[in-house]
């Protein structure tokens, strides 16, 4: 086949693609593979521009990994002075800027550096999109005619991002015309909830269209698999984004404190109440209160939610004034809450006022294709922090972690990967300086015998998390009794005195020692 003809085989598709509607992961791989007929490449990959990073929208030729990865531009110099760049260029294989790729291109043996690298930046009238990069393990691949094909490639590749974000430009303003929460849904949550397998598309889909409402949202699912990042989404896709997004842990606070936390309290409340103070609830005003754990609160501050959000009005501890606050109400628990409600230790109508829109997180097993991305995104983190150049996994941990029977909980995944990075990097010092270093992560810094076993849980059963929360309030419920019969002893069994030792009053301190079985 002659040149040309190659040239035009590899370019006709993306032509006809300019005007089709195509998802866009798709667009970006269609043109990566067309450009890799044309050049003699190891790893193409293609990134955008996203404030201060390069973030990876499609890659070929480099570990899974790489597309959950956000490229610092600061921290790339080679990134950094391809942005800069007229057109396309080249580095000499002996170029003192490190590759940003080396040791994450797919081959067989391990730490081979990035020796032929070319790159161009594409850009749309005068904005910068983002680069296309292109990369050989061997010095001397690529020839000025390649760089010539890349720049003439770069122009075509622009054209088609371009195409992609117009078409996704009318889709959104159709869409617009249909619904307001459908508008919101083209345009997108933040990005650092990673996840392409299908269910968190549509997870994030569910996001997009419920944060254009007011509605109240019940985030759940197991322990760690990412409902607070849920709700922080759900905020930054709101109306509300620019004003504050306020959490409460309720199952972190005693019940004596949770009124007052909620709903602020006033002078001489109760003993230790020296002055006023606004609760979480105004402090979110005009804004979000994510109420995490939600499941822990207790009856009676049940009841007194119910009436705020019922009424819209909150009364501080010990006032009789109504304050009325504006506030959009998230909430999150990992407990089946309607099985409370049956066991009478959560209100039902509490609970279908909470529940107005159920987003429910799905546990890692169900998501098994997001595990490298994750991966990924949790590496980078790694390589950062640790100052390292370049931070992988072998071929043995990739399999070992897909492998891996993961049970639900994504902060598990993420402690794996810093512990196995620490592993790696022990394993494999060397006098070289950190910012030189490439650590590979091998299956044997992974500890994944028994999921779950550093919890002393079962987490292999679908509901992990219940044993995880029951755990967590018995042992607040032991520190309180601790606490309680300490202070008690100290005063004699005297309340009253006890109570104001505590920064309690004696009402609540009873209310205390009763749901402890403490007499
Ligand atoms: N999709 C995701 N993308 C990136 N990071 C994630 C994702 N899901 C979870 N994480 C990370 O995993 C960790 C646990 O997530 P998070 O705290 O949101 O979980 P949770 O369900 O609220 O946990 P808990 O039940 O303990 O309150 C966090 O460090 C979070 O950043």
């Amino acid at each position: 086949m002659t040149r040309h003809r190659q040239l035009l085989d590899a370019l006709f598709p993306l032509v006809a693609d300019l005007t089709r509607a195509l998802p866009e992961q798709e667009r970006y791989a269609r043109l990566l593979q067309a450009l890799q007929q044309l050049l003699p490449a190891d790893a193409i990959a293609l990134l955008r521009l996203e404030g201060d990073a390069l973030v990876p929208q499609a890659t070929l030729g480099l570990s899974a990994d790489t597309l959950g990865r956000r490229f610092v531009v600061e921290a790339h110099p080679r990134l950094r002075v391809l942005l800069a760049a007229p057109g396309a260029m080249r580095f000499p294989p002996d170029s003192p800027l490190p590759d940003p790729y080396d040791g994450l291109v797919d081959h067989p043996a391990p730490h081979l550096d990035v020796h032929d690298c070319m790159g161009c930046a594409l850009r749309l009238e005068r904005t910068t999109w983002g680069l296309l990069t292109v990369d050989a393990l061997d010095a001397g691949r690529f020839a000025a005619e390649h760089l010539e094909v890349l720049e003439a490639f770069a122009q075509l590749a622009a054209a088609t991002v371009t195409a992609a974000a117009r078409i996704e430009a009318l889709t959104r303003s159709v869409q617009q015309e249909r619904t307001r929460a459908d508008a919101l849904l083209a345009s997108g949550v933040p990005r650092t909830l990673l996840g392409q397998s299908g269910v968190m598309q549509a997870l994030r889909e569910e996001i997009a269209l419920v944060a254009a409402s007011d509605l109240t949202v019940l985030i759940t699912g197991e322990t760690g698999v990412g409902k607070e990042l849920v709700a922080q989404s759900v905020h930054a896709a709101s109306p509300r984004a620019a004003r504050p997004l306020v959490t409460v842990n309720c199952a972190a606070l005693p019940e004596t404190l949770v009124e007052s936390e909620l709903f602020g309290h006033v002078r001489g409340a109760f003993s230790g109440a020296v002055g006023d103070r606004r609760g979480k609830f105004e402090m979110a005003d005009g804004g979000t209160l994510f109420l995490d754990e939600i499941g822990e609160l207790p009856l009676g501050i049940q009841a007194k939610l119910l009436r705020v959000l019922q009424g819209g009005q909150l009364q501080r501890v010990g006032s009789d004034r109504e304050h009325r606050v504006d506030v959009r109400l998230l909430t999150a628990t990992n407990r089946d809450l309607p099985a409370e409600v049956r066991a009478g230790r959560f209100r039902a109508d509490l609970y279908h006022r909470l529940s107005v829109y159920p987003l429910r997180v799905p546990p890692l097993r169900e998501r098994d294709q997001d595990i490298l991305l994750l991966a990924g995104g949790f590496l980078e983190e790694n390589r950062r922090r640790m100052g390292l150049r370049g931070l992988r996994l072998t071929a043995g941990a990739r399999a070992a972690l897909g492998r891996h029977a993961w049970p639900g909980n994504v902060r598990e995944l993420e402690h794996q990967l810093s512990r196995a990075t620490l592993k790696a990097m022990q394993r494999q010092a060397t006098a070289t300086a950190a910012g030189q270093r490439i650590v590979s992560i091998g299956d044997e810094d992974l500890d994944l015998a028994t999921p779950g076993a550093d919890l002393g849980i079962a987490t292999a059963t679908p509901a992990p998390e219940v044993t995880t929360a029951i755990t967590l309030r018995e042992a607040t419920d032991a520190f309180q009794r601790q606490l309680l019969d300490r202070t008690l002893r100290r005063h004699g069994g005297k309340l009253a005195a006890a109570a104001a030792e505590l920064g309690v009053d004696r009402a609540n301190l009873a209310r205390l020692l009763r749901r402890l079985g403490m007499r």
